[in-house]
């Protein structure tokens, strides 16, 4: 039997809920071997980050080869790569090597709105990590960074910056968590319904090389939503490092996903923002 490997290069969540954390319950979950190499220690919990300790770029390196030298790696997710010269070392290693699929996650800032990421991080994953990349999956506000641009506010809007990421170099997954519900259109002049909450989805727009795809899900009303955006980009690599082309993993990852939110409104860790249920399939 082949084990299927994702690896998640990525920074720490003490609680538990976001960051390399996250990654290895995503991928045991779903039945994959979990290895992590990781970026920076961060000091945060479901309130906010209050402390970021880089790993030495050099070091994230170390790590990296290490792993790559030895384990037969089918997915790579990359996640929080704090600075310029992290993100500048994972590229180099990858871009030197035979590559698996690689799933990046363009972290820059938490659900908190704790910023995790330098702002010169943008330039060096557009540059150098970007095309090496099999998907991109940016949310709004990271969407806005990497393209210059406003931030998308609708799905047209989401699919025309899919298309304009996806020119620079790998397929493009625009996460839309931070997009409002619809207003409701005025009618004739009068305003009509709004539509009950029940009924507001969240929209994800892949643009790869077939065209566009839409993955919607049923919005839950939570505010446990920590990590949400890790757990998708690992699940996503789960999926390919188990062999799944990219529509089916991205498919597959956002109904775990969807099922995680919604068994971790009721999980009760922390105070604040929790994390979604890693483990709903198993209760
Ligand atoms: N309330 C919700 N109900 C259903 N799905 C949601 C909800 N909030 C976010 N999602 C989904 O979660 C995934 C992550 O989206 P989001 O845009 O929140 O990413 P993010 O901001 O990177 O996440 P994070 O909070 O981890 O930084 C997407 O698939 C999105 O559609
Ligand atoms: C370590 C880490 N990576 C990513 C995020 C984004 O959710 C976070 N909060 N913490």
């Amino acid at each position: 039997m082949t084990t299927p490997i994702m690896l998640s290069v990525a920074g720490s969540d003490p609680s538990g809920g976001a960051g390399i954390q996250a990654d290895l319950k995503t991928a045991t979950a779903l039945g994959v071997y979990g290895a992590a190499v990781l970026t920076s220690l961060t000091a945060q919990n479901t309130h906010g980050v209050t402390g970021i300790h880089p790993v030495p770029a050099d070091f994230v390196a170390d790590q990296l080869t290490a792993v790559l030298e030895d384990l037969a790696v089918g997915a790579i997710k990359i996640g929080m790569l704090a600075t310029p010269e992290i993100a500048a070392a994972v590229a180099d290693v990858l871009r030197t090597r035979p590559r698996p699929a690689i799933v990046l996650d363009p972290v820059m800032v938490a659900t908190s709105g704790d910023r995790l990421v330098t702002p010169e991080v943008t330039e060096v994953i557009k540059e150098a990590l970007l095309p090496l990349c099999t998907v991109i999956t940016p949310n709004l506000p990271e969407t806005a960074a990497l393209l210059g641009n406003l931030a998308p506010h609708s799905p047209d809007e989401m699919e025309a910056a899919a298309v304009a990421l996806r020119d620079l170099g790998c397929a493009a997954l625009i996460k839309g968590g931070h997009l409002q519900p619809e207003s409701p259109e005025p009618v004739d002049g009068k305003p009509s319904v709004r539509r009950p909450d029940q009924d507001a989805m969240s929209v994800d727009v892949l643009a790869d090389d077939s065209g566009i795809t839409h993955y919607s899900a049923p919005r839950i009303d939570t505010t446990n939503t920590h990590g949400t955006g890790c757990t998708l980009s690992s699940a996503i690599a789960s999926g390919l490092a188990r062999g799944a082309d990219l529509r089916t993993a991205v498919g597959a990852a956002k109904d775990y996903l969807t099922g995680a939110l919604r068994a971790g409104a009721q999980l009760g860790i922390g105070s604040g923002n929790g994390p979604v249920d890693h483990l709903w399939r198993n209760r």
